[in-house]
């Protein structure tokens, strides 16, 4: 009997429950159930089919009058009873979605396109205007744009509801419900009282080009950027775009069985902080991550004054080179991720100088770092549950993080705690590794007979202490972030010495290829092309739609506009990676044929000054803009014919797939990821992506772009051709994540 009224019940209730694993509104309910203890709908049922286990297992009840068949009985009516709270709450959330939907409908064009980084954005460019962002704060909360007040009682509301269906199947202590039952509301509500409290102290700007700066008045810019700020809606319409997009992209299937707890630990992450793609990657990778069903954190330190995230009023004392340091925790709820930001005189106001200061200074951050985000889990409530140790597993990234799966070994596995959590380390970049003279072991803080693990010999600088070895030795899984990088790592030449430990740790190596953020790099939706004459497009627009953007593109550069000329792209860290001396030998050439080259880039002052000076020779011609400008990467990416990347080594590299996705054609050295992802323009075939060349030489790269260069004068079907094929998606985060899915259940099941 028991078992006849429990079977039904189970069944129903799991259905049930995967219709509510693809609500958002419960997503962290859901997320908590496996690991941690939780209070949603799923775990009642489980916890419910677990109370009629003593009944099936003495099968005397119900025959003995016991009193059981009541208890039974009761139990099934409380079930049923729960049930039915549960039809009513979806049909609740599938209502108020329905009015939010036709809400945002109704607010129309004004509103779409706009996302978080738009606000970031425009709150970063109005950093410098203090009283005209306060205004636009002003405005954002009591503006027509949406009712902050409507939005913010309608996420109330969903919230009020689950959480009281919730609660009256299931009794526990209501503010925990609350948090657990609305993440997202607890995150309207922070994002309000952060917004209102927001300090009114600077934020970064992006530097001004060389060629403007004498023309164009500072203040022209922060005003226009004012006005963007007007139209921007405030953070609660933004959460609900953000799922409105994320819905329309399909979700990919879920992890069902794998899911798993997963904190991602990086330098940087964008948009807060970004110098390169580490950044790009820890924005994106999560939030594919959590599409999946996962629970899922990234940890990053507090560079700055962060809008979104708030303090979370945890603090913790952590101890670097025999000093106390105080951290504390400032957390956000976004794109079903759990942000977190560690917060440290250290880390603060370093702004996009994440790597800035001498080694020590950069150790000693990466040491604080590291120790403070392994015990993350433990110590940060995200919707009101700690991640615990469970089922969890760190992705650690490049040598700044290396010393996680370290400190992870020894202060804990070491002494039979967290048995069960493992970690990954990613290489996005093997030439930096973290490498001092061997005394620097006394600041990591491990025991003795760790320093074996550090060790590493070089031939030219003979034994030093190495970061990133004994990150690869530990950790549980190695990924790299392409196929060919790695092979190259294995190689003598690609492994920069850490080759042989690569080598021994074969087995644990894999190569993911990055995937693109749909939302933030795709031209259909691109928020820098909004304004300033540039235009959105997409795979149907392109004819008219990318030629505008070259238009503004050349405008803004202050180029002339004669018809047919090709514009060429460079984006990137200037330094010897990059492969930027061989665009210098090539610049000669370059100015011999009839085209504009326009490079975007920050890094090795010699290089940043060739860049200057590329400009003053050849001002009808070339711009070298110097800077880190995320709207400019983005518009040069639409607005260029040509992408160039003759980079000497690359790990994967995402400018080419960002190019190829705005009908940007990539030229490339086959090397790492480049390799990988743009396969050789066949014009016999009409195949392929882009055009390659075979060695990091200048006259490779000349002959390689002269026949991109043809190809777009002559053979205008086949360049249409290209265009279209790079622009049809093909590697998404999706993708990536299930792969890392797959790696991060290998290591679960690894001992
Ligand atoms: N001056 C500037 N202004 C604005 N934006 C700029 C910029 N310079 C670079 N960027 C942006 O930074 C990112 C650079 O991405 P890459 O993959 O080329 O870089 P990086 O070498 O830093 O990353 C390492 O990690 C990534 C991620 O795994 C690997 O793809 C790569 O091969 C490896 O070297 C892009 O989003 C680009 O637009």
């Amino acid at each position: 009997m028991a078992f006849i009224g429990s079977l039904p019940f189970i069944i129903q209730t799991k259905a049930e429950s995967s219709v509510l694993l693809h609500d958002k509104n419960l997503q962290r309910s859901r997320f908590s159930v496996f690991p941690c203890r939780s209070q949603n709908s799923f775990n009642l049922a489980v916890s419910l089919s677990l109370s009629f286990k003593p009944v099936r297992a003495t099968g005397k009840e119900g025959v003995s009058g016991d009193g059981s068949e009541d208890t039974l009985q009761a139990t099934i009516e409380k079930s049923k009873k729960v049930l039915a709270l549960q039809r009513d709450l979806l049909q609740k959330i599938a209502e108020r979605r329905k009015l939010v939907s036709s809400i945002q409908s109704s607010v129309g064009d004004h509103d779409t396109n706009k996302t978080s980084h738009e606000q970031r954005e425009n709150s970063l460019a109005n950093s410098d205007n203090t009283s005209t962002s306060d205004v636009n704060m002003h405005q954002q909360q009591n503006g027509p744009v949406l009712p902050s007040s409507y939005v913010h009682s309608t996420a109330d509301e969903v919230s009020e509801t689950a959480s009281s269906a919730i609660n009256r199947g299931h009794a526990k202590d209501d503010k925990e419900l609350e948090q657990h039952a609305s993440p997202r509301t607890a995150f309207v509500k922070n994002s309000t009282k952060q917004f209102k409290e927001m300090d009114s102290e600077k934020l970064q700007t992006d530097e001004i080009p060389s060629f403007l700066s004498n023309t164009t008045d500072i203040s022209t810019i922060n005003e226009e950027n004012s006005e963007h700020s007007n139209e921007s809606t405030s953070p609660m319409v933004d959460i609900f775009e953000s799922d409105s997009m994320t819905e329309d992209m399909k979700p990919p299937p879920l992890a069902g069985d794998n899911v798993m707890n997963v904190i991602l630990v990086a330098a940087e992450c964008a948009p807060w902080s970004k110098t390169g793609g580490l950044g790009d990657v820890a924005g994106s990778l999560p939030k594919a991550l959590a599409r999946r069903g996962h629970r899922v954190m990234v940890v990053a330190p507090r560079y700055g004054n962060y809008v979104e995230p708030q303090d979370t009023g945890v603090r913790k004392r952590y101890k670097v080179d025999g000093q106390d340091f105080e951290v504390s925790y400032f957390q956000a709820f976004i794109d079903g991720v759990d942000f977190v930001f560690i917060d440290s005189p250290m880390f603060r106001h370093i702004g996009n100088d994440i790597y800035g200061g001498n080694r020590m200074d950069i150790l000693k951050r990466m040491v604080l770092f590291c120790k403070a985000a392994v015990e993350v889990p433990w110590h940060v409530p995200c919707g009101g549950v700690c991640y615990g140790d469970g089922n969890l597993a760190f992705i650690a990234n490049d040598w700044h993080t290396a010393l996680l799966p370290v400190y992870l070994k020894a202060y804990y596995r070491d002494n039979g705690l967290m048995q069960y959590t493992r970690s990954v380390l990613v290489i996005h970049n093997i030439a930096h590794q973290g490498r001092g003279p061997s005394g620097d072991f006394s600041y990591v803080g491990l025991p003795e007979h760790y320093i074996d693990l550090f060790k590493l010999h070089d031939p030219i600088g003979g034994d030093h202490f190495n970061i990133f070895a004994p990150g690869l030795k530990v950790a549980d899984r190695v990924v790299t972030v392409s196929h060919g990088y790695a092979w190259e790592l294995k190689t003598s030449e690609g492994g920069w010495g850490l080759h042989n430990i690569i080598n021994e740790n074969h087995w644990k190596l894999q190569g993911i290829v990055n995937g693109i953020d749909a939302k933030e790099w795709n031209p259909q939706f691109d928020i820098q092309l909004t304004s300033d004459g540039y235009t959105n497009y997409s795979l149907e627009t392109l004819d008219t739609g990318k030629p505008q953007c070259k238009t503004a593109l050349q405008n803004e550069l202050r180029f002339a506009i004669p018809p047919d000329v090709p514009v060429i792209g460079f984006i990137g860290r200037l330094d010897y990676q990059k492969g930027v001396d061989l665009i210098a030998e090539a610049i000669p050439w370059m100015v011999g044929q009839d085209v504009q080259l326009v490079m975007l880039g920050t890094g090795r002052q010699d290089l940043e000054e060739m860049l200057r000076q590329f400009e003053n020779q050849h001002r009808d011609k070339v711009r070298g803009w110097v800077g880190f400008s995320v709207k400019t990467a983005h518009r040069i990416t639409a607005g260029a014919d040509i992408l160039l990347m003759p980079s000497r080594f690359e790990p994967c590299g995402l400018n080419q797939l960002y190019a190829m996705m705005y009908g940007t054609i990539p030229v490339v050295h086959a090397v790492g990821g480049l390799r990988d992802t743009v396969q050789p323009f066949d014009p016999f075939n009409e195949s392929g992506l882009g055009w390659t060349f075979d060695s990091a030489e200048s006259h490779k790269l000349i002959h390689a772009l002269g026949n991109c260069l043809l190809t777009y004068r002559e053979y205008k079907k086949s360049w249409e051709g290209l265009q279209r094929r790079g622009m049809t998606p093909n590697l998404s985060w999706d993708h990536a994540a299930e792969k890392y899915e797959e790696t991060l259940v290998a290591a679960k099941y690894q001992w």
